[in-house]
Parts: structure tokens; C-alpha cells; sequence
């Protein structure tokens, strides 16, 4: 019988996942990846060194599915990183492709690594995620027919017609482990690594995800992938197994021989008994002799596979990770396939796409705007143009500042968080650069930079009965513009620097601080000497002393007074009571252009740092 998600139940009730018919074209070259004595090493902050893997030997063949097992902490997840090329410094030891020194730039180009916390944007649909693939990348010279073909297909492959056109957070955790292979197989890699595929799946979903996988291998690929604790179903599927234990590979070999080394070296497998668990349980016995036996025996069968390759001494490889040191990047990150226009172009339509789906961010940022310009014009209602309400008026303009910033800077903590490491993950695979990135990053963020503090402005400024004066509007308007650059950009930089909590202690930490030195606080001559240069460096001052210049400066002459007695009736002896005094306003907005430049160049470096970072 065969179920709604292609599985047929046998007559013993073993689910048996049904693969469509549709197929990639398989790769055309048979591949087979030797390593010997590969040892990773971190430097730790407390332990000085720590070795990760110890001297592990093993081969990774097209056509066959492997399987990475061991206990919790064994190393399986390193081991994967180390194969695939992610970690190059503190590696050492000897990879070999079909029987070559590997070349670590064209194999990284004919692979792909599907971590476990695989992050894909939550607001495309299913169709969209894997159209970005295709168009980031497949050569630009790929027609457009080739390509929805490529996406078809692998759509049939992996079973995802039913939640095509769902959006990647309403899927489920399935059909989002199938869309994560789906986008590596754009490119129909020879050389596929998956770490935990089945994390968080039931047994039948994870039966199905590896079926796909076996399929993938028995195409001709290279295929690894990491299960944490595999049923006997799901270890059947496995034609190769590497089993680690402490860093060290106890057996790395065809399933079918594993009982029969482990055996040789002392341990007997139980009757009916699940070889995973197993041999997980042989691996968490703390190291003895016998474990020590199957280590060398392991060393031994691939020392004998291959011994024409001499190893690379200790010293040459010192050298070796010094040289990767230098420049990580351009070792292990393919080149970009396609122009940095069409990047650029790819990039801008799929950001605004996401932003024009993006309710809390976007949507509600909006909402938010003009709820709380309606609110301040109703608190402050036409009390612009009174003297008597003059000291109102001016709390009325600071709360202006501190909304344009606050309400801009701590939402754009947001959208950054959330496209962090899909950033880290695409730049690392070739489908950008970091200048396209960047780019069409400032420019997709644009028009919500422009739209909020326009509707701000513009609905309070004429509530709160500011003068009708085109000029001083404008002098407003640019204000809050400036002053939401500025917000945007300080919430992005933590957002991409810093995790969520850190985020959102930072930034009001450092910029709330400043606003005593905005001038609206204290005056300027009021504050000691050694206070003084930090309203300097507060940009708060200058976008307060922007925003009261463009309402009480520039000859604004005499207010009304709907009092008896009001205390400041000009605008500009209220300036220079408060400090303010001279019509310049256009040297505040150079300091807080200077101020989103500088703004502008951090972004860019910590996108920088946050690429280094990640290696
Ligand atoms: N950067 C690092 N610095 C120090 N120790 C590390 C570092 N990365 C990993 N380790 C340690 O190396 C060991 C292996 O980690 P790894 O994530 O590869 O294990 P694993 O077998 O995949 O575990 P699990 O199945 O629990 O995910 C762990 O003890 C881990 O704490």
C-alpha cells in the first residue's frame, strides 16, 4: 500500500520509501577520496590546544551512501567539516583524489555541506528558495527553460509538489530537510555532505530522507552524512560507516564488514541487535586496549589501500596551514558563477521580496510609525507656534529624535539576526560576493528608511502645529531621515556581530548614554570641562541641534503668546539660551552624514568579520 508522502508499508510493516522515477543526470566522474593520518587541532582560550582528531584514515567512494556514527562529542561533526574542506587551519594529514593530493578549491567546488541547522529565509516560498539557487548558481548562460527544468526536477526528486508555493516556515521539518538538498542539488554536485539530516524527524520522515540520500549516492555521488543514532532501518541504507570514538575512526569501511573487524579486534555483536547501537556503545567505553586494536587495524587496512602517497611531513604542513592562514578565503570559497549584476539584481529582488512578506520588521514598522506620530500629534497638539508651551514643543522634538532612532535601530537587530549565517552559508558556497551582498543590502533597505520617518514627520510635524513653512519641514524630514540611517545601521552591525541577547543589551547601552549629552538634558556650558568633548562625539546633539535650528532658527521671528507671561518669544534668543545659536543647520547634517559614512564602512566590516569569523 502506498501512503499521501510515496512510502509503501511491506508485509513485515517496514515503511520503504518510494523514490519518483525523475533523475538529475549523474555525474560523469567516478570519485574516490583517500585521507590518512588527519589530525585537527583548535587553539582553546583555556586548554592551550586541543586535538579534535587524531591521526583518522579512511575513503569516501561515488555510488555509496556513508554514515558517520559515534557517541555524542566523538568528532563526527568535525570529521565532516575537516572532509569537506570547511576547516583548513589546524588540519594536517594527507586527502587524496582518485589516487591526487586533493585540490581543496575545485573540491570544494564539486561539493556541497548541508549542516544541520541548515538556515533558509523563513518568507520564500519553496519555488522561490531553489529559483535563487539556480540563479545564483548556474552559469548566467543557463537558459531560462534549462533551469525551471532543473527545478522541476528536483521538486519531483525530493517530493516537494504538494508545498511548492508554501512559504519555507509553514513547511515542515521534512519537506525543509528536502528543500536544504534540494538547493545544493542545483548544481547536481558529485560530492554531497549532510550533517544530522534526520535531527528532529520522526522515524518514518527520517527513513524517507535517507532514502533520498541513498538515492543520490547510487547515482554515482559521493555521499557522507552524520546520524546521530541510527535505527536498524536507517542503518541498512548505509553501504560505508565510519565509526569514530574520542577523535579516533575505530572502523571506516563497507557496513557489511564492520561486525567481522569489530569481532576481530574483540567484540561480539549480539544476536538481533541494532549494529549502530552497537557500536556506538563499544565507542563510549572509555579508551582500553581492545578500542586501541581496532584503531590500528583500521590504520593498518587503509595504510595498505595506500601507500604511494607519501605523507606530508609535520613541518610541511605547519607550513602548509600558515599559507591557508593567510588567506582562508580564496582556499575553500568557490568562485561566483554569474556576473555581479546579476548577483546584485538576484539579491535586490529576493531582499525586497522578503521584506514586502515581513510582518514584524517591515509591516508593523510601518504601523508602528504612523500609530505613534497620530499619538505625539494628539499629546501635542497644535502647541507649536505658543511661547507659553515652548518648553512642550521642545520635548515634543526630542521625543521626535529618539523615536526615529530607537524605533529603527532595534527592529533592524531583527532582520539581520535572522539572515546572518544564510549569509555565511551562501557566501561560503560561491554565490555572491560580499560587495553584492552589501550592496543590495543598503539599497533593499532603502525605501523602509525613506517611508517610516517620512509618515512620521509628516503626520506629526503639522498635528503638533510646527510652522507651515516648506523649509523647515524639509529641514525636518531630513533630519529623521538621517537619524533613522543611523538607527538602521547601528541595529544591523550588532545584529550581524552579535547574537540576539547580546543585541539587545548593546544597543540601547551604548547610544542611550549619548542622548544626556544631546543637549536637551543639560546645557552645553552647564556640563564640567572633561564632559564636554563627548557632545563632540554624541551624534544625539547634532540631530537635536538640527531639528530645534530648523524650527526656532533661520529668522523665525516672533512666537505667539497665548499666555500672560512667556518667558521666550523669539526663537532666537531660545537658541541661544540653549546653546544653539547660528543658522547651522547644514553642519549638523555634514557631522550626521559623516556619522552613516563611518556607519556605512562598519557594516561593511563587520560582514567582513562575521565571514572570517566563521571559517
Ligand atoms: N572550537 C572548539 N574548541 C574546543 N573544543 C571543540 C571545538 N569544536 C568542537 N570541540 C569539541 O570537540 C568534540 C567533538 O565535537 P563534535 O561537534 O565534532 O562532536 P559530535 O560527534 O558531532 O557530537 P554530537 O553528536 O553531540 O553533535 C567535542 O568534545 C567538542 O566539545
Amino acid at each position: 500500500m502506498t501512503d499521501s508522502a510515496g512510502q509503501r508499508q511491506t508485509s513485515n510493516g517496514l515503511a520503504i520509501v518510494q523514490i519518483p522515477v525523475v533523475r538529475l543526470t549523474p555525474p560523469r566522474q567516478e570519485l574516490e577520496l583517500h585521507f590518512s593520518q588527519v589530525s585537527y587541532s583548535v587553539k582553546s582560550a583555556t586548554k592551550g590546544t586541543k586535538q579534535l582528531l587524531h591521526e583518522v584514515c579512511g575513503q569516501l567512494r561515488s555510488g555509496r551512501l556513508t554514515g558517520v556514527l559515534g557517541p555524542s562529542g566523538a568528532g563526527k561533526t568535525t570529521l565532516l567539516n575537516v572532509l569537506a574542506g570547511f576547516k583548513v587551519n589546524g588540519v594536517s594529514g594527507q586527502f587524496d583524489l582518485n589516487g591526487q593530493p586533493r585540490d581543496l578549491l575545485s573540491f570544494r567546488n564539486m561539493s556541497s555541506y548541508i549542516p544541520q541547522d541548515f538556515e533558509m529565509l523563513s518568507l520564500l516560498t519553496v519555488e522561490e528558495t531553489l529559483r535563487v539557487s539556480a540563479d545564483l548558481k548556474l552559469p548566467t548562460s543557463t537558459p531560462l527553460e534549462q533551469k525551471q527544468k532543473i527545478i522541476d526536477d528536483i521538486v519531483d526528486i525530493l517530493n516537494l509538489q504538494s508545498c511548492r508555493r508554501t512559504l519555507v516556515r509553514s513547511t515542515s521539518g521534512g519537506e525543509r530537510k528536502r528543500l536544504s538538498m534540494g538547493i545544493e542539488l542545483i548544481t547536481n554536485p558529485p560530492v554531497m555532505f549532510f550533517d544530522e539530516p534526520t535531527s528532529g524527524l520522526d522515524s518514518v520522515t527520517s527513513l524517507q530522507v535517507m532514502g533520498y540520500l541513498q538515492r543520490l549516492a547510487h547515482d554515482g555521488r559521493i555521499v557522507v552524512c552524520v546520524v546521530h543514532q541510527p535505527s536498524s532501518n536507517l542503518m541498512r541504507l548505509f553501504d560505508d560507516v565510519l565509526v569514530l570514538a574520542h577523535g579516533e575512526l575505530l572502523y571506516a569501511g563497507p557496513q557489511a564488514e564492520m561486525l567481522g573487524c569489530f569481532q576481530q579486534a574483540g567484540y561480539c555483536c549480539p544476536n538481533y541487535y541494532n549494529p549502530a547501537d552497537f557500536v556506538l556503545e563499544v565507542g563510549s567505553e572509555s579508551s582500553n586496549q581492545r578500542c586501541d586494536a581496532l584503531i590500528e587495524q583500521n590504520k593498518d587496512r587503509h595504510s595498505s589501500i595506500k601507500r604511494l602517497h607519501k605523507l606530508i611531513p609535520d613541518e610541511q604542513t605547519a607550513l602548509m596551514d600558515s599559507a591557508i592562514d593567510l588567506r582562508p578565503d580564496s582556499v575553500v570559497r568557490p568562485k561566483e558563477q554569474v556576473s555581479f549584476s546579476y548577483q546584485l539584481c538576484v539579491l535586490m529582488k529576493r531582499h525586497l521580496r522578503v521584506m514586502s512578506r515581513n510582518l514584524i520588521a517591515v509591516q508593523m514598522r510601518i504601523i508602528m510609525h504612523v500609530v505613534v506620530a497620530l499619538l505625539l500629534g494628539v499629546v501635542y497638539w497644535q502647541i507649536g507656534d505658543d511661547a507659553a508651551k515652548l518648553p512642550s514643543n521642545v520635548a515634543c522634538l526630542f521625543f521626535v529624535m529618539l523615536f526615529a532612532f530607537s524605533g529603527n535601530a532595534m527592529p533592524s537587530i531583527l532582520l539581520c539576526l535572522q539572515e546572518s549565517a544564510i549569509f555565511i552559508r551562501e557566501y561560503y558556497n560561491g554565490w555572491y560576493s560580499l560587495n553584492a551582498y552589501y550592496i543590495s543590502k543598503v539599497l533593499a533597505d532603502l525605501p523602509l528608511q525613506f517611508t517610516c520617518p517620512t509618515l512620521f514627520i509628516g503626520i506629526s510635524y503639522f498635528m503638533t502645529g510646527q510652522p507651515p513653512e516648506l523649509s523647515r519641514f524639509l529641514m525636518c524630514w531630513a533630519v529623521c531621515i538621517i537619524t533613522t540611517f543611523i538607527g538602521h545601521f547601528i541595529g544591523v552591525i550588532a545584529g550581524s556581530l552579535l547574537d540576539m541577547q547580546m543585541s539587545i543589551f548593546i544597543v540601547p547601552a551604548s547610544t542611550i548614554p549619548l542622548m544626556l549629552f544631546s543637549g536637551f538634558f543639560i546645557r552645553m556650558r552647564e556640563l564640567s570641562w572633561f564632559l564636554r568633548p563627548i557632545c563632540d562625539i554624541s551624534f544625539f546633539r547634532y540631530i537635536f541641534e538640527g531639528l530645534m535650528r530648523a524650527i526656532y532658527g533661520y529668522d523665525r521671528g516672533h512666537l505667539s503668546c497665548q499666555s500672560e507671561y512667556c518667558h521666550f518669544k523669539s526663537g532666537k534668543q531660545f537658541l541661544k539660551d540653549i546653546d544653539m545659536q547660528g543658522d547651522e543647520f547644514g553642519w549638523d547634517m555634514m557631522v550626521l552624514s559623516l556619522v552613516t559614512l563611518l556607519l556605512l564602512i562598519a557594516f561593511y566590516a563587520t560582514l567582513h568579520v562575521s565571514i572570517r569569523r566563521a571559517l
